[in-house]
Parts: C-alpha cells; structure tokens; sequence
C-alpha cells in the first residue's frame, strides 16, 4: 500500500457561542467580507446556539468510513483536520507526523472543482505542512466526485423522498431546484483548466441526479449563501429570487436540493431550512428540501472506492456516471480564485 492513512479536511464550524467570531475571522481573513455581512452570519450561527452541525457530521462520517474500511479490509486509518476551525489540518498533520505518517490521501468534503472548493483545500494541505516543517508527511488529494454514484445515488433518493412528501395532484405543477453555495463570477470564470467547471459539474450533477429522481419534472440550477461586497457579481439567481420567479409562473410546490453540498451544515439548515423555505411559504408554494448524502452507505463506501481507484494504475476500477474530464492531480494553475491576466483574453467556457 502506497499509503499510510486517510485525512478528511473540512470546512469546520464554531462549536459554542465563543467560538463564533474567531470561525469567521478565520474563514474571513482577507477576503472582504463587508462586516455588515458577518454580524449577519454571526447571527445565524447564533440561532443555533453558536453550534454548527458540521464537526458532528464530520465525527459521524468519520466513524461510518472506519467501520467501512475495516469491513472491507483496508487497513487505513483516518484522521480529520479542518481548514477554519479545531482540530486545525496544521495540528493533525503534526499528530500525522507523530505517528509515524509518511504518505497519506486527503477526503476534501466538496465535490467540485473551483477555488473555494478544491484548489482552496489543497492551499490549506500545502500551508499545513509547511507549518509542520520537512518531515510532514505527504499528503495527495483525491479527485473530484460530483458525478459518482456514491454522491449522486443519495442526492436522488433524496429527491425521490422528498417528492413522495407533496400532494401527487400537484405533481404537474411541481419543480426541482437544485442548490449550490454561490461564489463570485471571476472565481466561477477561473474553476478547472479552461474555466467554467464549477458550473460545469454542477450542471451535470443536477442533470444526472434528475433523471434517476424525476426524469418528468423540470428542474433548474440556483445559488445560495451569497457572500462578498455588493458590488462584486456573484453567480445568480439566488433561491429566494428564484422561487419568486417560479410562483409568479404559475409552479405550485418545489423539491430543493442541495446538490452542492454532502451534508445538512450549516448553509443548509439557515439558508434554505430557515430562509428559503420562508420564502416559499410567503410565496404560497409546498416547499420540501431533499436530503443531503451524510453518512448514506452508498456516500460511505464511495470514499474507500476513491482511495482504492487510486491505488489502481489503470483506472480500471474508476466508477462514474458523467462525461466531463476527471484527473487523479490538479493541472498546474487550475482552479484560481480569478482568472489569470495571461488568460483573460482567451475564451473562457
Ligand atoms: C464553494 C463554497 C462552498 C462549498 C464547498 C465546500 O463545502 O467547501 C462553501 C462551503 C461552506 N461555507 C461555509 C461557511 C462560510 N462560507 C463563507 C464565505 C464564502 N464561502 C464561499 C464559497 C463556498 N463555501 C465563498 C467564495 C465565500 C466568500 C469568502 C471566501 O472567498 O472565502 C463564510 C463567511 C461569511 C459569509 O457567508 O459571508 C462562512 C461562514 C461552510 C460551513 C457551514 C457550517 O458552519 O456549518 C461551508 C461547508
Ligand atoms: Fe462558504
């Protein structure tokens, strides 16, 4: 075995009152963030008692991908470390190194492309081991997994679910909305090797989770959790707009789904359990917002696949439902947080 151990790296959360404002000046460091805007999120996070459920579901992955891992036979174990709050991935990679880790892989918990949600991880990696100095071990990331059936088979049983719960007379008048965090238009612009693949991979993630859920239904693509200055475009519609859209059009009832994003954090028990399902109630539609994979088996075993995919030279063993490009390492370059200069000319899809 090439490797010595599996490390998930997550966003992290705040996990009492205290912890609130140092989370967000960790996730917030020099990005602008108006503070308008985070005495707004600060009180989000409030709302739950300062408690975001996100370190939970780590520690709940984390034990379903032990149990999966030694029912399988891998003798891997795992260790987690966040990118904005304890325990910190500069923290783990030095237990990492204490115990004896030369070589591990990495299970970042975002399926997708772009900066915020693959090279930005791999930023973190790269600073944390700097922080631990020569002898930290080496540690690669695994690939992008928006299209395997391990992500995509619970996002649409979910749909599935969460369809069953609405009034079937209105079935002809009912729309999926798929969801995902919305980042500025220069950093979509700027995600994969020829740009646009943040978009890109959503669009084929909401198409294939579609057509396994409801292949009658229309659906549509939107945004949530706009952060940022107002004066800088972020990708749009936002939910809330978009439901508006939809009533006035004459759609009585909505399955949202957050396809953006692998369990119920917190952008998804404020912003559409708490804002957006207000939205549709005001707006008079049966709102249900589907699911998200969590500690599903078939989201469980799907990591071990990708650990073991990689183990295998070939490929052969690469389970996926999508067409766009898939690459084991990042291209040099790939996935800035805006476009190069050198490459603002050149189309961008
Ligand atoms: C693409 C993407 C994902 C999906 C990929 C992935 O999952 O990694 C994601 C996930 C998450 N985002 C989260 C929380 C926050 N994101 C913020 C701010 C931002 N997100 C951005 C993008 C994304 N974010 C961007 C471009 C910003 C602007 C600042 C910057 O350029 O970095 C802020 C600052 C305040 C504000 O919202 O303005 C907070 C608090 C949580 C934790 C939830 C919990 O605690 O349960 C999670 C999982
Ligand atoms: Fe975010």
């Amino acid at each position: 075995m090439a490797y010595d151990a599996l490390v998930l790296v997550s966003f992290g959360g705040p996990e009492r009152p205290d912890d609130v404002l140092p989370f967000l000046a960790n996730v917030t460091r020099g990005r602008g963030i108006p503070p308008e805007r985070l005495a707004q999120v600060a009180e989000h996070y409030q709302h739950f008692g300062g408690v975001s459920p996100i370190n939970q579901q780590c520690r709940d992955l984390i034990a379903a991908i032990e149990a999966d891992f030694a029912a399988n036979g891998l003798d891997l174990p795992v260790y987690w470390g966040n990118r904005n709050w304890h325990p910190m991935l500069a923290d783990t990679v030095a237990k990492m190194r204490d115990d004896g880790v030369r070589r591990a892989l990495a299970f970042a918990t975002s399926a997708y492309g772009g900066y915020s949600s693959c090279r930005q991880y791999q930023e973190d990696i790269a600073a944390a081991r700097a922080a631990v100095g020569p002898d930290a071990p080496v540690i690669d990331k695994l690939r992008q997994f928006w299209d395997h059936p391990g992500f995509v088979e619970p996002h649409a049983e979910a749909v599935r679910n969460a369809l069953a719960t609405l009034d079937p007379a209105r079935r002809g008048s009912t729309r999926l909305v798929f969801t995902a965090h919305s980042v500025p238009v220069a950093m979509a612009a700027a995600s994969g090797p020829e740009g646009g693949r943040y978009e890109a991979q959503l669009r084929e993630t909401a198409q294939l989770v579609a057509e396994v859920a409801a292949p009658d239904l229309p659906y549509d693509l939107v945004w949530q959790s706009r952060s940022g200055p107002p004066h800088v475009p972020w990708l749009e519609p936002d939910v809330n707009d978009h439901l508006a859209v939809l009533a006035a059009d004459g759609v009585t009832s909505v399955v949202v789904s957050p396809i953006g994003f692998i369990s119920d954090h917190l952008e998804v028990v404020w912003d559409l359990d708490t804002e957006a399902a207000a939205t549709a109630e005001r707006l008079g539609l049966d709102f249900v917002r589907a699911a998200t994979p969590g500690t599903d088996p078939r989201f469980v075993s799907m990591v071990r696949e990708l650990v073991t995919e990689r183990l295998d030279p070939a490929g052969t063993t690469r389970r996926r439902l999508g067409t766009l490009p898939v690459w084991d390492t990042c291209p040099a370059g790939c996935c800035q947080p805006a476009p190069r200069p050198d490459r603002l000319a050149s189309p961008q899809r």
